[in-house]
């Protein structure tokens, strides 16, 4: 195509400078000869500049590979990893079984590397050329730097000063890439045979287009995993995969043909599938970085053992020097499961003209009427019938839905923009349940005080969706201030934290001190959760959902509002009783002084004979006497005293438990979750608890 391109620019060149007229002769030589150069030169790159070209989907997303997660090697092996990790788990919740997953990541030595590809290692020969290269004099300078820096050191060290620590010594150049072998096996549905290659070969394709909660959406991500194998080693992608049931388990090696976004297999073959295993097995090598994206890996595989309780992780980093490898496993904590999320239908106030033909060319039903009554949600039979005579004379219910004409559809189309809908129900939505978030931040954070609020469903452009959010206080290993856990269709979002709409809400639109919670100094957890049949993320690489869908961004707002709530009842509570224990332990602390004060006085008063003043009755006289007798001593002031403050103390807190009303401390209330639908479990639900009752 360049070639072609070139010559077409070329020929048009040449024509271009015959229509002009001749230069005078003295000006002809090498000023006239470079002139025409020049301008063949430009008029060449004008005409490339607006020839034609088409690119390939994998074309375009290799050349775009930041937009879907890969925008460096470190950041390519943690997004291979989610990716496979995130169709492993859809697998198998597709088919209800609990997932048991296998991540390794194994770091490639460049040697092995390139046995691998059959490449024989070489050694440098000219030095120089390299990019690490330092000349004899840089070497003595930095030579020079270094004793300076140690006679430094050493001084300070004299001198008891601080030492400080030797700068890393960074080499010059971009250094050695690092390879890894990164491999995921799960337990869950497996792909038919044939459509592997397509499946994992050919970018924007999958089975997650329709409308269903899913972790997947685009048809991507494990194609950019092979685009970015292809692009830094050259290597191909092995599947191993077998359904429930299968007596064989495919085996499929493949590239893709970037031009063409077409599969190019290697092998594909049926093996025997001795263990009766089902599921799939992706391994693909790729560049990576382990060191700059070591805990971003980690991090992401703690969060998605926190939200996915109900799931077995092996996470496995192999590598030579044996201090590095790990081996990580998150046991599973329940072994109940959300249930499997539904696939739904369009929502009349959420389709476009587009999507409504689409839907005509692919729906069996015949005529008008039982086409929108059952290709959408919440258009029920009359309804329909109401719409259809809304549309005027050309509409009947009867006609056929296939013969409709543009100017019809549009009629169609600007009917659902203004007619009232019912909102979509959010049944076909499989949130994590407050149950597994609150199991999830207490493993996590290990708090003083939780709370968790689920939002009812809620919609945006004709999509449901529901909030899950819990607020926690205190906790190990959490820093002072707020830390934002966010989850989308149940994967954690490490990236783009600044953006993304949960940071935002709880950064700006909560009024923490209003719940008595100190934003900056109190160890604040905020988890958020959001599920919906289409996530808003901004970009392929799913990193962050923006913070301009107003329906969200209240939902979330009001979801942690609803936490800091039950917070405050809670944090109030625990201040008045720290205030009660404060005023208990002042007044029990002057009781010995106290105790002492009215003993000498009393003894004074008593030492007196004859007194100077009349007493007043009987029971001073008679205490007077016991105080000579020693009857009563200090100690016996003591104890009153302390009697005393233990029963004011007992009174204050009745008498607050009064105020306060009873009905509010022991009394929480509780309900139980709806029966409908599949649940096998019953929630008991309360302000500061949810208990999961399994019969
Ligand atoms: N581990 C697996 N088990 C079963 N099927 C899988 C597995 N991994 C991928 N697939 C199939 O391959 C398809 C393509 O996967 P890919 O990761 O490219 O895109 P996706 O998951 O559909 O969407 P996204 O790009 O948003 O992740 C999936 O839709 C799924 O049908």
């Amino acid at each position: 195509m360049d070639s072609s391109g070139d010559e077409v620019a070329a020929g048009a060149g040449a024509g271009a400078a015959g229509t002009k007229k001749k230069p005078p002769v003295a000006a002809k030589g090498k000023a006239a000869g470079k002139g025409k150069a020049a301008g063949s030169k430009a008029s060449a790159s004008a005409k490339e500049s607006s020839l034609l070209k088409q690119k390939s989907p994998a074309e375009f997303f290799a050349e775009n590979k930041n937009i879907a997660g890969f925008d460096n090697p470190g950041k390519s092996l943690y997004t291979t990893m989610r990716e496979l990790v995130e169709n492993a788990l859809d697998s198998a919740e597709s088919i209800s079984e609990l997932p048991d997953i296998e991540i390794t990541i194994e770091e490639i030595t460049k040697s092995k590397f390139n046995t691998m590809i059959g490449l024989v290692d070489r050694e440098r020969v000219d030095e120089a050329l390299y990019d690490d290269f330092e000349s004899e004099k840089a070497r003595e300078k930095r030579l020079a730097k270094e004793a300076r820096f140690q006679e430094t050191q050493a001084k300070n060290a004299a001198l008891g000063k601080k030492v400080k620590e030797a700068p890393a010594v960074r080499g010059k150049g971009r250094g050695e890439a690092a390879f890894f072998k990164v491999t995921c096996k799960d337990n869950g549905r497996g792909m038919p045979h044939d459509d592997i290659p397509n499946m994992l070969g050919r970018v924007l394709s999958g089975t997650k287009y329709g409308l269903r909660q899913t972790r997947g959406k685009f048809g991507l991500g494990a194609k950019m995993a092979l685009i970015w194998s292809k692009m830094s080693t050259g290597l191909p992608i092995e599947i191993r995969s077998s359904m429930k049931g299968q007596t064989y388990v495919s085996f499929c090696r493949l590239d893709i043909d970037i031009h063409k976004n077409v599969p190019h297999v290697h092998l594909h073959e049926k093996r025997e599938n001795k263990t009766h295993w089902h599921g799939a097995e992706i391994q693909v090598i790729i560049e990576g970085n382990w060191t700059t994206h070591r805990s971003k890996i980690l991090h992401y595989m703690r969060q998605m053992a926190v939200i996915t309780p109900y799931a077995q992780f092996l996470f496995r980093f192999l590598s030579d020097a044996a201090d590095k490898s790990l081996t990580i496993k998150f046991a599973r904590r329940t072994d109940v499961m959300p249930p499997v999320p539904l696939q739904t239908k369009h929502h009349p106030s959420a389709v476009d003209l587009l999507l409504i033909k689409r839907l005509i060319a692919e729906t069996t039903k015949q005529n008008l009427l039982q086409f929108l009554q059952h290709e959408f949600v919440n258009i029920s039979k009359s309804h329909a019938e109401r719409l259809i005579g809304e549309m005027g004379p050309d509409f009947s219910p009867k006609m056929t839905v296939k013969s409709l004409t543009s100017q019809q559809l549009v009629r169609i189309h600007q009917l659902f923009r203004q007619a009232k809908f019912d909102d979509p129900s959010g049944n076909c939505l499989s949130p994590a349940g407050e149950y597994n978030l609150r199991l999830g931040i207490i493993k996590e954070l290990h708090p003083d005080m939780v709370a968790t609020h689920a939002s009812s469903p809620q919609v945006f452009e004709g999509h449901p969706f529901i909030v899950e959010a819990g607020i926690s206080i205190g906790g190990k290993d959490v820093k002072q201030g707020i830390n934002v856990f966010r989850f989308a269709n149940r994967i954690p979002l490490l990236f783009e934290q600044g953006a993304d709409v949960i940071t935002r809400t709880a950064a700006k639109r909560i009024n923490w001190n209003s719940y008595k919670i100190n934003q900056h100094q109190d160890k604040i957890g905020v988890f958020v959760s959001i599920v919906s049949t289409k996530i808003p993320f901004k970009g392929t690489g799913k990193e962050y959902i923006g913070d301009d869908i107003t329906e969200i961004s209240s939902a979330v707002k009001s979801a942690l509002k609803q936490c800091c709530l039950q917070l405050k009842s809670k944090i109030v509570k625990k201040l008045q009783a720290r205030e009660r224990q404060d005023r208990k332990r002042n007044l029990n602390r002057y009781i010995p002084d106290v105790a002492r004060a009215i003993m000498e006085t009393l003894v004074e008063v008593a030492d007196e004979s004859p007194p100077k003043r009349p007493r007043y009755d009987k029971e001073d006289e008679e205490l007077l006497e016991k105080i000579n007798s020693q009857e009563v001593t200090e100690m016996t002031f003591k104890d009153c005293l302390t009697q005393h403050v233990e029963q004011v103390d007992y009174e204050m807190a009745l008498d607050y438990a009064m105020q306060s009303g009873v009905s509010e401390e022991p009394r929480e209330a509780i309900y139980l979750s709806s029966l409908e639908g599949s649940y096998k479990f019953v929630d008991f639900q309360s302000p500061v608890f949810v208990f999961r009752f399994i019969p």
